[in-house]
């Protein structure tokens, strides 16, 4: 049994917003943050952990409920790690178009091999604003960057993150498949498993 009735999702992203809802199923009653404010926190951790628990926590006290947020990105090998916790911020706030297409530059050359890349997503779930254990779960998923973007599902990084294991694009997944699957699926089913609903 989840340990309370009602929680607020901690994210103004309308892809995860979708994704975390359809893998939390009705085990929870979900509230969006978008009903308390539509103000986004500055996301200044260093970690995608730090910056999950930020997100939770100003959820947690504009709204009262408890709170899930979701900190997640790219991580590209060959850029040491890039674009990371800055993912959302690449193209200087341009949104998901101008990310993929900076994406694409700066990997201009780089051939096959050198362009595996990870998707991270850390969830963080803190019970009232001020939880002085709030729980963490992590989870990656390991793929390559495309010379070109495929694929119409999704959202974000999806078009150009290439699932050995299905042999397509993220954005060509089903959702019910990328949600088996993705970061933020395992992240989940970790999360799951530690609040006793799994
Ligand atoms: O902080 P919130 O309000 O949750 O929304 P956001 O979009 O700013 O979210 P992040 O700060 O966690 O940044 C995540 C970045 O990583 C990308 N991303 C995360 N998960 C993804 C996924 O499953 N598929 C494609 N891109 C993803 C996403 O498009 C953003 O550019
Ligand atoms: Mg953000």
């Amino acid at each position: 049994m989840m340990p309370f009735k009602e929680l607020v999702l901690a994210s103004h992203n309308a892809g995860k917003l979708k994704e975390l809802q359809a893998m939390l199923g009705d085990s929870v009653r979900v509230r969006s943050i978008a009903e308390f404010s539509t103000i986004e926190p500055e996301e200044t951790g260093l970690s995608f952990i730090e910056n999950a628990i930020l997100k939770a926590r100003n959820a947690a006290r504009l709204s009262g409920l408890p709170a899930l947020a979701d900190d997640s990105g790219l991580a590209v090998d060959a850029l040491g790690g890039a674009p990371g916790i800055y993912s959302a911020r690449y193209a200087d706030g341009q949104g998901d178009a101008a990310n993929n297409a900076k994406l694409l530059h700066v990997l201009q050359g780089v051939p096959d091999a050198e362009r595996d890349a990870q998707f991270v997503c850390a969830l963080a779930l803190v019970r009232h604003a001020d939880d002085p254990l709030p729980i963490i779960c992590e989870g990656l998923w390991h793929g390559r960057i495309l010379h070109a973007p495929r694929g119409e599902h999704g959202f974000g990084y999806d078009p150009l993150f290439w699932v050995p294991e299905c042999d397509c694009s993220s954005a060509e997944l089903p959702a019910a498949e990328k949600n088996q699957l993705s970061h933020r699926a395992r992240a989940m089913s970790l999360l799951k498993q530690r609040l006793g609903i799994a």
